[in-house]
């Protein structure tokens, strides 16, 4: 076989706001790519369900519990350290305090973006968000 790498699978959470602003935030330092921006999330551990998965994650990162999380879209992304499965989540609800629990930044985003750099593994998610506000209005 030329490829044996198994895929690694990835909860994300896109937080979305009344306003129609998403949640991006930074990459820790130690981690690879540290410093890009990304939409909150990690990858999920044996026995758990996209949903668990991302709600135990946003506690560890952000502090914050989800109310549900409505799967969207799935995609892949072959990175040199990693060959993930990213399981693409909106989110509408949510309670508690934002609080940067790995030392990362945070900001709401609308488009055009004024963040960057952003990892590669979510510019064709980016496009379809805004594609979808384009069509919405929001
Ligand atoms: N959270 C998140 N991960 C993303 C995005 N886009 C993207 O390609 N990824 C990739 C980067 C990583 O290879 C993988 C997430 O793994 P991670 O290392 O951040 O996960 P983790 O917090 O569970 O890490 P760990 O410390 O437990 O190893 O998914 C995104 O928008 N958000």
């Amino acid at each position: 076989m030329s490829d044996t790498r198994r895929h690694t699978e990835v909860a994300v959470g896109i937080l979305i706001r009344q306003d129609g602003a998403l949640l991006l935030s930074t990459r820790p330092e130690g981690k690879a790519y540290a410093g890009y921006w990304e939409f909150p999330g990690g990858k999920i551990e044996a026995g758990e369900t996209v949903a668990e998965a991302l709600q135990r994650e946003l506690v560890e990162e952000l502090g914050v519990t989800i109310g549900e999380a409505y799967e969207w879209k799935v995609t892949e992304h072959d990175y040199p350290h990693a060959l993930v499965r990213l399981h693409w989540c909106k989110v509408f609800e949510w309670c508690g305090e934002f609080e940067m629990r790995e030392g990362q930044q945070m900001a709401w985003q609308t488009f055009p973006l004024t963040v960057s750099p952003v990892l590669p593994g979510a510019y064709p998610v980016l496009d379809w968000l805004e594609a979808e506000q384009g069509v919405t209005g929001a």
